[in-house]
């Protein structure tokens, strides 16, 4: 099947709304990019910008026609409807947006009369006649034209009658679809609903009607789905509800609503699980991290923490799902922490490929230490390699050490120039020898780090190709007459993988050194558990 956009119009409004937040500017460059993501998603149309209102928006509209080949989407230039008190023909603005040259345009026009009166310093009658010639106008230059009714729905619980006259007057003269819009975001879905069936009741027939919703209430997307669910047949979003203010519609949450819940096909076929992988890309344009509990598309979406929950999901994923993660291209994890059971320890570990069936002991005393520890500042939530290398050491079935420690020293000197520079030495029995070794860093994690790898790597030849990636520490305050502790998490990585490990101590270094030998030991045992074995 090709795309749906005849029926149902899904519309991303990300290059042009979504441009509008706060901390996000694209260059020409980036908004090719992300309409390229777009198109991979499959959304019917791609609002790309106001051409004309800014030099960015007109380049890329300009490039767009060689260096765009899209495949499921239609480009949409934005623009206004003509000024007040000037003809269509000769208004720059409606002259720019036409020579963008998309098929389609939206036209963006007030609704609220008070906005006409007030923003406008106009009359009602001559904003109706903006409307009416401007798209008109674009109808007889053979466009496409989709009307934004700015504040539509505010302005309808002012002055019903004059909201009503602004979508007539729209849809008489050629307007393909008529959006309203929740301009200030402070819609309810059951205001929404309310207002989308009395208005469809007034024009009769199946008037083609639009929803675009600004997400001031935190219902953006529940009142995108209320406006569909009364007889709306266009929805407009962003990419991860990028937008002014609180941001728009999440355009994932908003498909993934209208797929699974309500049973539309809005996407092409196979195009439902590029979610996650266009979210995250988007993301990494806007140079925004990603949010990790977004539904559908983050990180967390289907993350399980609570032992009940991964009691259940043992017998049945879709006891604690909402829908499959992979149909979005998503993955469910099971978390390990204080809130965990016997049941998260085995799903966890078979998450990393540790089957303990037939191991309850393990399950038992995994379990039993992970709540202990977590209560003395560890955490494995996120450091999976250290969870690994614990279920290992319960299991005997490799050694966990890939050496013995017989001591390190590290120091620090503030030299007379203002350098400050670290130095470490370890003692170390590899296989049976006894190696010293020495490190420099610009700290002691790093020179630990120097250190420990120069003893380890003749007999581990890929800890040259692992890397310390990133370091985090947190001072966790005391609790129960104890002192403070540190917690240090180390991101490692070689050319293939990254892992995290965790260490906790009252005193920072060594609670960096026990992250980092545990960094190290996944390390060598990622590149050849048998080469570890051969250790033992
Ligand atoms: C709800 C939304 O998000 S709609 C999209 C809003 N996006 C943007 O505003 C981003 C891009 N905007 C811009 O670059 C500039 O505001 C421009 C180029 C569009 C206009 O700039 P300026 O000409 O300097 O005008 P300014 O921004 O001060 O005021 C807007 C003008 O548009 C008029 N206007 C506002 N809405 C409409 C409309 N729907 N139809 C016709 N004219 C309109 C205003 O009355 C005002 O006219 P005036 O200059 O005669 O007073
Ligand atoms: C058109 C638009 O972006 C709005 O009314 O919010």
């Amino acid at each position: 099947m090709g795309t749906p956009a005849d029926e149902f119009h899904l519309f991303d409004t990300t290059l042009r709304d979504g441009a509008q937040r706060e901390g996000i500017s694209y260059s020409v460059t980036d908004k090719l990019a992300v309409a390229r993501l777009l198109d991979e998603l499959g959304v019917g149309f791609i609002e790309g910008g106001w051409p004309g209102a800014m030099p960015k928006d007109t380049e890329f509209f300009a490039r767009a026609r060689t260096e765009l080949s899209l495949r499921h989407a239609q480009l949409v230039a934005f623009g206004s409807t003509r000024k007040a008190g000037v003809a269509v023909a000769d208004d720059k603005q409606v002259r720019a947006l036409l020579d963008a040259q998309t098929g389609t345009v939206c036209l963006v026009a007030k609704s609220d009369v008070r906005h006409v009166e007030r923003a406008l310093r106009t009359t009602r009658e001559e904003n109706l006649a903006m409307i009416a010639d401007s798209v008109r106008f674009f109808v007889e230059q053979g466009r496409r034209v989709f009307l934004d009714c700015e504040h539509f729905f505010d302005g309808y619980r002012y002055d019903p009658g004059y909201g009503l006259s602004v979508v007539r007057t729209a849809l008489d003269a050629g307007a393909d679809v008529v959006v309203l819009c929740d301009t200030n975001g402070g819609g309810l879905p059951s205001s929404v609903y309310r207002t989308v069936s009395e208005l469809r009741g007034k024009l009769g027939g199946e008037p083609r009607l639009g929803m675009h919703a600004q997400n001031d209430t935190a219902c953006a997307v529940a009142n995108t789905i209320a406006a569909v669910e009364a007889g709306a047949m266009h929805v407009q979003g962003t990419a991860n509800g990028y937008g002014e203010r609180p941001g728009n519609a999440d355009i994932f949450a908003v498909i993934g609503n209208l797929t699974t819940k309500l049973g539309r096909q809005v996407l092409p076929d196979g195009c439902l699980e590029t979610m996650v992988r266009v979210s995250h890309a988007i993301a990494e344009i806007a140079n925004i991290a990603p949010d990790t509990h977004q539904a559908y598309v983050g990180a967390s979406a289907f993350a399980h923490k609570a032992g009940l929950h991964a009691s259940a999901i043992k017998v049945d994923p879709d006891l604690y799902n909402h829908v499959d993660p992979a149909i979005v291209g998503n993955d469910m994890r099971i978390l390990v922490t204080e809130m965990a059971g016997r049941a998260s320890v085995e799903l966890k570990s078979r998450e990393l490929g540790l089957d303990l069936t037939g191991h309850p002991e393990v399950l038992s005393s995994v379990t039993e230490q992970v709540k202990r520890r977590e209560a003395e500042g560890w955490s494995y939530e996120a450091a999976d390699a250290s969870f690994e290398l614990l279920v290992r050491g319960e299991l005997d079935d490799a050694p966990v050490t890939a050496f013995t420690l017989e001591s390190y020293r590290v120091i620090v000197e503030h030299r007379e120039d203002g350098a400050v520079v670290s130095e470490a030495t370890v003692k170390v029995r590899v296989r049976g020898e006894r190696v010293i070794a020495t490190g420099e860093g610009n700290g002691p994690v790093n020179a630990l780090d120097a250190a420990l790898r120069a003893a380890l790597v003749r007999h581990y030849p890929h800890l040259s190709t692992v890397d310390l990636l990133d370091y985090k520490v947190r001072i966790l305050e005391g609790s129960h007459g104890t002192g403070a502790v540190t917690r240090v998490l180390v991101d490692s990585g070689d050319e293939r993988r990254s892992w995290t490990t965790v260490g906790v101590h009252e005193n920072v270094v060594e609670a960096s050194w026990r992250a980092l030998v545990d960094a190290l030991t996944y390390g060598v045992r990622a590149a050849a558990p048998q080469a570890a074995a051969a250790a033992r």
